[in-house]
């Protein structure tokens, strides 16, 4: 397993033909990283690791992980050399003795003790898109998942509601707080909260978003309101992170009749992207209805480029809602399509704050001054309400 001499080809860019087949199989590298997270690869190595000060064999992960330790199978140590290929763990020496060890980023990421950790939602990716996916045809064509896609997976208003399991519905709702954090603290320091003093987060899960903002806006006073099963999840994070006082968990069904409690900013965060155009709406009338003059509505989603050619992974993420939700309607949006909406609900304009990789926030204001003055005499660390990097306005 030395480095491979230099007459042998270099495995970069697939081209030509190579490009179409790769794109075809590029599950399986896929499939292969979420079955080693779920396993819980990483960790197992960062254990040993700190136990015993080096790496694992192969041989040692196989008997870690219970899976066949036969000197004569290939599968882990296939496994593993994938992930060292697509840079997932490192490898020192070579044959048996060979160790494998995490990388600095997969040691943040991979491993659930870390405050960063992503792995909650790579296990949803395995326990549910990968299955949906494999009846994506059928959706197409129906606009609904199979009853055998619905053996396998249960429908996600169940997890949300607390009926399939609380188990289930807490791993969901750490699944989302991992994937969206870095989003959460990048708003945090785009966008000018000094300019407001209450927030409400709908469709809050785990009060990550609401606990973000009010951990870098020490003045604002945050809400985060979501079904009932969420709530404990909710609760915890918020003492977990010290914010009990300044971020409540309330319990609300947002499509029910009552309106949106009064704040001077709505968050809807990978909520929007869940229903069809005529809920989209019905949210978005809702949070207006909420909001003082001058108040904001910022959703944040994997929002499409305008161009529908750039973010593929909003892309993807459309298609992985319709396999998800029933109605078949669900879809990710551009940032121009909410403008549209926004404007049809009677917002005065929009803007678009990129929030890192393929995350954005559309956020649509209210017409009249600031609820709290202009600059709101906080200590807001960036952004600013006009034109600050990345934004554009409408
Ligand atoms: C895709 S998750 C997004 C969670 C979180 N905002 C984030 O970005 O990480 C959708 C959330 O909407 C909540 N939800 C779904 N239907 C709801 C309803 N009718 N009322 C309130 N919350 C609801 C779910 O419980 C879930 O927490």
């Amino acid at each position: 397993m030395a480095d491979a001499p230099a007459s042998l080809p270099r495995y970069d860019e697939p081209r030509g033909p190579y490009r179409f087949l790769a794109l075809a199989r590029a599950f399986g590298p896929s499939r292969a990283f979420q079955v080693a997270v779920k396993m819980g690869l990483f960790e197992a190595i960062r254990v040993h690791r700190e136990a015993h000060g080096a790496g694992m064999t192969a041989a040692q992960v196989a008997r870690d992980l219970g899976l066949v330790a036969d000197p004569g199978f290939r599968g882990v140590t296939d496994l593993l050399d994938l992930l060292v290929a697509e840079d997932c763990l490192t490898r020192q020496g070579a044959g048996a003795g060979a160790l494998y060890d995490n990388t600095p980023e997969g040691e943040v990421y991979l491993c659930p003790g870390s405050r960063h950790y992503v792995g909650g939602l790579v296990v949803v990716n395995a326990e549910r898109t990968y299955p949906q996916f494999l009846f994506l045809e059928h959706s197409l064509r129906t606009g609904r998942q199979p009853p055998e896609a619905r053996a396998l997976v249960r429908p996600i208003l169940g997890t949300f509601e607390g009926a399939e399991d609380p188990d289930a519905t807490a791993r969901f709702a750490l699944g989302m707080t991992g994937a969206n954090l870095a989003a959460f603290e990048t708003l945090a320091s785009k966008f000018d909260f000094g300019r407001y003093s209450t927030l409400r987060d709908i469709g809050g899960s785990a009060a990550a978003l609401s606990c973000a903002l009010a951990a870098a806006h020490p003045h604002l006073r945050c809400a985060s309101a979501d079904l009932p099963a969420l709530l404990p999840a909710a609760r915890a994070r918020i003492a977990s992170e010290g914010l009990e006082g300044r971020v409540d968990a309330e319990a609300i069904d947002f499509f029910d009749e009552s309106p949106f409690p009064p704040s001077d900013v709505i968050t809807m965060s990978m909520i929007l992207h869940d229903w069809g155009l005529e809920k989209k709406l019905l949210l978005m009338r809702k949070a207006f209805a909420a909001l003082p003059p001058g108040g904001a509505l910022i959703a944040l989603d994997c929002i499409i480029d305008d161009a529908r050619r750039a973010n593929r992974f909003g892309l993807y993420m459309s298609l992985s809602m319709l396999t998800e939700f029933e109605e078949g309607r669900a879809f990710d949006y551009t940032f121009d399509e909410f403008d549209r909406w926004s404007k049809e609900v009677g917002f005065e304009r929009a803007e678009y704050i990129h929030l890192g990789g393929p995350n954005g926030a559309a956020v649509a204001h209210k017409a009249g001054p600031p609820p709290r003055g202009a600059g709101g005499g906080s200590g807001t660390s960036g952004g600013g309400g006009g034109g600050g990097s990345g934004k554009l306005s409408r």
